[in-house]
C-alpha cells in the first residue's frame, strides 16, 4: 500500500506538471519530439531502451522536478543531537527539508522561475550537490526513484511520440499549485487538445 501510494501521485504529478509546461513553451515541446524523431523515428513506438538516446527528455522530466517538486517538504527526524547552520537542533526534532525552496533559490538557479531544460543539458545525474533532490535524500530517500524515472520517462515519451498536444485556447495553461495534501499538484487539472500524429496514423491503428 506504502508503495503504490508513495509511487503513483509523485509519477502522476510529475507528468502533468511536465505536460503543462511543454503546452506553455512549444518550442520546447517540438525540440523534445525532434530528438524522439531523430532517434526513433516513427515506424516503432518508442521503447525503454531508446531512453538512453533521449536525453533532452530527461532534462525536461529534471527541470519539472526542479519547479515543481512533487515532494515539496520533506519530513524527517533528528535520530541524534547534531549542530545545523550554528543552531543545535536537539534529538528527536522533526525537521522539515524545504525542497521547493532550495528548488527556486535564485542564489543557487538562474532565472528559477524560468522553464530552462537545457540547464541540465551536459549535467550527469539528477543530484548536483543538494541542489536538486526531489527524490530526497539519504536512507529514506526514495527507494522508487529508478521506477519513477522510467515510468515518467516512458510515459511522457509515448505521448509526444503519437500525439500533436495543443491548448484548449489562447491563454497559457494555469500553473497554480494546490493545497491539499502533501505533494505538490495542480490546482486546476489540466485539459488539453491532442490529435493522432498522421505520421503515426497507421501504427496507432495496428494497436
Ligand atoms: C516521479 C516519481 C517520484 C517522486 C518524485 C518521488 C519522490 C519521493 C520523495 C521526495 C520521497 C521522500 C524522501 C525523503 O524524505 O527524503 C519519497 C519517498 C518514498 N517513495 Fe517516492 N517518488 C517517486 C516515485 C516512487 C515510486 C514509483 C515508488 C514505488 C513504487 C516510490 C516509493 C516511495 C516510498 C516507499 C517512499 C518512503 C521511503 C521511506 O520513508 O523510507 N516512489 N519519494
Amino acid at each position: 500500500m506504502v508503495m503504490l501510494a508513495a509511487g503513483t501521485g509523485t509519477s502522476i504529478s510529475t507528468m502533468e506538471w511536465a505536460m503543462s509546461l511543454l503546452l506553455n513553451n512549444p518550442s520546447v515541446l517540438k525540440k523534445a519530439h525532434g530528438e524522439i524523431e531523430k532517434y526513433v523515428g516513427h515506424d516503432r513506438r518508442v521503447e525503454e531502451s531508446d531512453m538512453c538516446n533521449l536525453p533532452y527528455l530527461d532534462c525536461i522530466i529534471k527541470e519539472t522536478m526542479r519547479m515543481l517538486p512533487p515532494g515539496p517538504l520533506l519530513p524527517h527526524e533528528s535520530s541524534k543531537g547534531c549542530m545545523v547552520g550554528g543552531y543545535h537542533v536537539p534529538k528527536g526534532t522533526m525537521l522539515l527539508v524545504n525542497v521547493w525552496a532550495i528548488h527556486n533559490d535564485p542564489n543557487i538557479w538562474g532565472d528559477p522561475k524560468k522553464f530552462r531544460p537545457e540547464r541540465f543539458e551536459g549535467l550527469e545525474g539528477y543530484r548536483d550537490g543538494f541542489k536538486l533532490m526531489p527524490f530526497g535524500f539519504g536512507r529514506r530517500g526514495c527507494p522508487g526513484e529508478d521506477m519513477g524515472m522510467r515510468l515518467v520517462r516512458m510515459a511522457l515519451a509515448s505521448l509526444i511520440q503519437c500525439f500533436e498536444w495543443e491548448r484548449t485556447g489562447e491563454s497559457e495553461v494555469d500553473m497554480s499549485e494546490g493545497t491539499e495534501g502533501i505533494n505538490m499538484s495542480k490546482a486546476i487539472s489540466l485539459v488539453a487538445i491532442c490529435h493522432p500524429r498522421p505520421t503515426m496514423l497507421n501504427l496507432l491503428s495496428q494497436l
